[in-house]
């Protein structure tokens, strides 16, 4: 059923339809596409044949587009993926052991640092734009890998920046850059991982010696699966509560590791280590809770408190103060923006193996006619085309995300903090949960090929499962974005500056309380529902019945029950996309892809919750007819916007640049995608080179 082409190309069953809907060419209207007359000698209208999919993109056509998606420091990441590339001793096996696979980390980590001479932890001091650039590429080589390098420098590393003092600096950053000093960051403790106000490891301090005594009280304080302590670890960032002689309050306390004992915590995944820290003693001194003698120098005068926190000068705060520190630590947040950003480049990954295969395999068809291949089935459009949208989409808001970062490392400005940690909480959690749930639905629309080893969905959904626990599990990390909106709300609403703003909520609120719901404004219009505006205040309105509910449920009610932040983060999605897109040009019909992105949540909004066909009761009522014109509408403009996207669907995967030695599944092959199946799981010798060719030359 297949040949190859004239060009060599792969082309399947000799159908190049001359309805290729390319970017830019005429496509079928909405209602109008894939009609499929029942009965025998129906034509079924293909947007495009997979071989056209599947070629590199025409030159000049799509050119654009793979630049417009190229990074600022594409540059680095070809360069860590062509060091890879060259060192076939550094590739990670499909199958490997928990202790080999440990091990090749370590030397794939010292390799990178000391071969290659890339050094991310100066990357991360002087341009984080670039480290985070780093950490993308090493996880298309080995996700393990890039946890390694993330517990390494973000963690470990960041710890001793932004918590130590001058002093320990001096001591261990030259040590953290060239790996002779491999570290922990060792919070999480057995009985508490989210909740850090219950830490119960202590760090007692000793006026007589002069210093900090570090203990595990109880078999609740060891702490657990702390990255890097099973066998690598050499020191260990150690939170614990502070004793004082006069008054209990918290602290954390770099420690080296030979105080204390280390066990592994057991075989399954992950597999972090145990550790309890006893006996160990400390100077005093720290940075994050400095004790100081009556007859110390005087402290400098006050200084408001953001700025305390910020640059982590806290003598003795209160412990509500403390909490606030606790919930947005220096550390975490570049953890957090790293883990956004690298979970995109996974969601990129599962969407080009599927929607790769999706083009190349076929089944069924019309009667008599060659099969189909399975992406124009609508099924499996509605499957993977939102998730291509969404990867994009996520791409632009992760890009922006990283961009406030290396600012905020820059200015310290306040504004620009508060905006990072809103950020990173709102869309490590977002971006993490959706892209693990598309993992599944990747595997899925690759049937049991998807399920093969070799194909990869199982381990990219084993080692990114963990992204969405930990830097801060999800629906924690919500609650905590859901409590500084409900508060900024609450500000606003008395009157007050806000302390902290999320620009994009306080422009909502101030715009979307005051307007008609958006969906019910009877404009079912294809013009009026591809609008940026229309799609930002369709998104923006979806707040504010939860916050107009405020009143009459309180502050705890509202945040328990009404304030969604998801549809925050997804506003911002939306925004940072829209603002993306190239004017006046529109390379591969990214604006296709932003309306897709836009029209699908709220599509799904409206079958879910609901919010955006309520209308609050402060507001006329629409009419059924009215609304269901609208719905309609939106409806069938979503499932249409699929179609399109699927027309293009190759070259919008292409765009994302993976190269093949980063994908390297075989069924997301351009070319030969079988015979290089069959080669992996050792058919070799049974089909010669020429036979594996005639696997697509039968007629
Ligand atoms: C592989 C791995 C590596 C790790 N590496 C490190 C490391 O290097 N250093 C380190 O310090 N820690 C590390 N951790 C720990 C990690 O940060 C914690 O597991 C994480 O913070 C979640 O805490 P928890 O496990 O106590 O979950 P819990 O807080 O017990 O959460 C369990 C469930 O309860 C829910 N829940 C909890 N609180 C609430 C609430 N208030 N409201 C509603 N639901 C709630 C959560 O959503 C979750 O579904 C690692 C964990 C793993 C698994």
């Amino acid at each position: 059923v297949s040949r190859r082409g004239a060009d060599g190309e792969v082309s399947w069953g000799g159908r190049r339809s001359s309805q290729g809907a390319a970017a830019g060419e005429a496509v079928p209207p909405p209602g109008g596409a894939r009609r499929r007359r029942s009965g025998g000698g129906g034509r079924q209208v293909v947007a495009e044949p997979c071989a056209m999919a599947l070629r590199a993109p025409a030159a000049g056509k799509f050119e654009g587009l793979t630049s417009y998606m190229r990074e600022k420091h594409w540059d680095l990441q070809e360069k860590v993926l062509e060091f890879f590339n060259s060192r076939p001793d550094l590739q990670t096996p499909v199958e490997i052991s928990m202790a080999e696979h440990r091990e090749l980390c370590m030397r794939q980590l010292r390799a990178l640092v000391q071969e290659a001479n890339i050094r991310p932890f100066r990357l991360m001091l002087e341009d984080p734009g670039k480290y985070f650039a780093v950490t993308r590429a090493i996880g298309s080589v080995d996700m393990s890998l890039g946890i390694k390098m993330g517990v390494q420098y973000s963690l470990w590393g960041g710890s001793v920046i932004n918590l130590g003092t001058q002093k320990h600096r001096d001591r261990f950053l030259d040590g953290i850059d060239n790996l002779d000093y491999p570290g922990c960051f060792a919070m999480t403790e057995l009985h508490h991982g989210s909740n850090v106000q219950g830490l119960q490891t202590t760090a007692t301090f000793d006026p007589a010696a002069d210093e900090f005594v570090i203990d595990t009280p109880n078999d609740g304080a060891i702490k657990w699966w702390i990255g890097n302590a099973a066998l690598h670890g050499k020191f260990a960032t150690v939170f614990a509560r502070l004793l004082l002689p006069s008054s209990p309050t918290w602290a954390s306390t770099p420690s080296s590791s030979p105080s204390g004992t280390w066990r592994h915590t057991g075989p399954p995944r992950g597999g972090n280590p145990r550790l309890r820290p006893q006996g160990g003693a400390q100077r005093r001194g720290q940075r994050s809770s400095q004790v100081l003698r009556r007859e110390d120098p005087p402290r400098q005068p006050a200084q408001p408190l953001r700025r305390r926190l910020q640059r982590r000068q806290v003598l003795q705060l209160p412990p509500h103060r403390w909490q606030a520190l606790r919930r947005y630590p220096g550390g975490a947040c570049g953890g957090r923006v790293g883990l956004a950003y690298s979970s995109v480049n996974v969601l990129k990954l599962g969407a080009t193996i599927a929607v790769r295969y999706s083009l190349l395999r076929q089944q069924f068809g019309p009667p008599n006619q060659p099969e189909v291949c399975i992406l124009d089935y609508q099924s499996q459009q509605q499957k993977l085309m939102p998730m291509v949208a969404s990867a994009y989409a996520f791409h632009f808001a992760t890009l922006f995300m990283v961009d406030r970062y290396s600012e905020m490392k820059k200015t310290h400005d306040e504004e620009i903090v508060a905006d990072v940690h809103a950020l990173s909480a709102g869309l490590k959690s977002y971006i993490t949960s959706y892209t693990a749930k598309s993992l599944s639905v990747c595997r899925e629309a690759c049937g049991g090929h998807g399920y093969a080893a070799v194909n990869r969905f199982g381990s990219l959904r084993n080692d990114h499962d963990i992204f969405q626990t930990f830097e801060g599990d999800n629906t924690v990390l919500l609650q905590q974005v859901a409590g500084d909106l409900l508060k900024q709300y609450q500000e606003k609403f008395k009157g007050t500056a806000l302390a902290v703003t999320w620009n994009y909520l306080r422009d909502s609120m101030a715009t979307y309380l005051s307007q008609p719901n958006p969906i019910t404004s009877r404009w079912e219009g294809e013009d009026h529902l591809r609008n940026p505006k229309f799609q930002l205040d369709a998104f923006r309105y979806r707040t504010s019945p939860a916050l107009l509910r405020l009143e009459d449920l309180g502050s705890f009610g509202a945040w328990n029950r009404c304030l969604d932040p998801r549809r925050d983060i997804e506003s911002v999605i939306l925004e940072k996309f829209i603002e993306a897109l190239p004017e006046p040009e529109n390379p591969g019909g990214v604006k296709l892809v932003c309306d897709l992105y836009a029209l699908d949540r709220i599509w799904n909004d409206i079958g879910t919750t609901g919010t955006l066909t309520t209308s609050p009761p402060t507001r006329p009522r629409y009419t059924p007819t009215a609304l269901s014109l609208s719905l309609s509408a939106i409806q069938k403009l979503r499932d249409y916007l699929c179609f399109q996207v699927r027309g293009v669907a190759g070259q919008l995967i292409n765009a994302f640049g993976i190269t093949p030695e980063a994908t390297r599944a075989p069924i997301a092959m351009q070319s030969e995608a079988y015979s290089s199946y069959t080669r992996q799981v050792g058919f070799q010798e049974y089909i010669p080179a020429a036979g594996a060719a005639g696997l697509f030359d039968s007629d």
